[in-house]
């Protein structure tokens, strides 16, 4: 048994090996969108991917990975679409909560292609969408995005550093708005989003 399964203990250790499948299975899909091989190793992924396929899902949960707290005692969210470790459609996004916002680097791979040569604006709106909901938690507000309004300025590059930022603007009662960005390094702005996220009244018994 290694040194780190007997200091993360069992679920912890499992837990780890299940991100550590699903950055495999990030790297897998990153192949299978660039992969240029011919018919015959196509044909045999094909085969080898449907078997472990059908080893995971002999044993399936119901929903993903839940929010819960950490051995660390910080809050994580591994099954998130956005920064979940444990979910392969995640970049994973490391978010950094500083005064009055959020940041994250973010590199977008050939993957999230959605014009010829670009991140799709989906993906982008996404990306911000989560960060702007983080912004309005981290000020205390949290809630479920109401509106979502994106400017995409520039085409988004995949395989470039970016920088992706959000602030807590404002609140009114229940509703709580923000602002976001994607950047180059260098602060040029990429895509600006302005948000509103409400806290649901069933969260607050109101
Ligand atoms: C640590 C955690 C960090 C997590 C970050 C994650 C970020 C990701 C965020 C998301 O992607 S959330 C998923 C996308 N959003 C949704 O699925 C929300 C779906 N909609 C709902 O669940 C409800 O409609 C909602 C919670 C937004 C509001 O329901 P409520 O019953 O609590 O509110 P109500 O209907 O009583 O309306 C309260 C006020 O908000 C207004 N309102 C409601 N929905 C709105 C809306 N969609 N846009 C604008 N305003 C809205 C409504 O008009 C009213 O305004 P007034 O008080 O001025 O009269």
């Amino acid at each position: 048994m290694s040194r780190m399964s007997v200091e993360l203990g069992t679920e912890e250790s499992r837990l780890a090996a299940l991100c550590a499948l699903a950055q495999q299975t990030r790297e897998l899909m990153d192949a299978v969108a660039l992969t240029d091989v011919g018919e015959d190793d196509l044909t045999a992924a094909h085969a080898a991917l449907t078997a472990v396929n059908e080893r995971l899902r002999s044993v399936l949960r119901q929903t993903p990975q839940p929010f819960e707290i950490a051995p660390d005692g910080t809050l994580r969210h591994l099954g998130n679409a956005v920064t979940g470790g444990a979910n392969p459609h995640a970049l994973p996004l490391l978010i950094e909560v500083r005064d009055g916002g959020v940041r994250a680097e973010v590199v977008f791979r050939p993957l999230h292609e959605g014009p010829p040569g670009a991140v799709h604006g989906g993906i982008s709106a996404m990306i911000l969408d989560h960060l702007l909901g983080q912004a309005v938690a981290a000020a205390g507000s949290a809630g479920m995005t109401g509106t979502l309004t994106v400017r995409y300025r520039r085409p988004v590059p995949y395989g470039t550093p970016l920088v992706a930022t959000a602030e807590y603007t404002r609140t009114e009662g229940r509703k709580t708005w923000a602002e976001g960005r994607i950047s180059l390094p260098d602060g040029e702005s990429l895509v600006e989003a302005t948000g509103l996220f409400i806290t649901p009244s069933a969260w607050i018994g109101a």
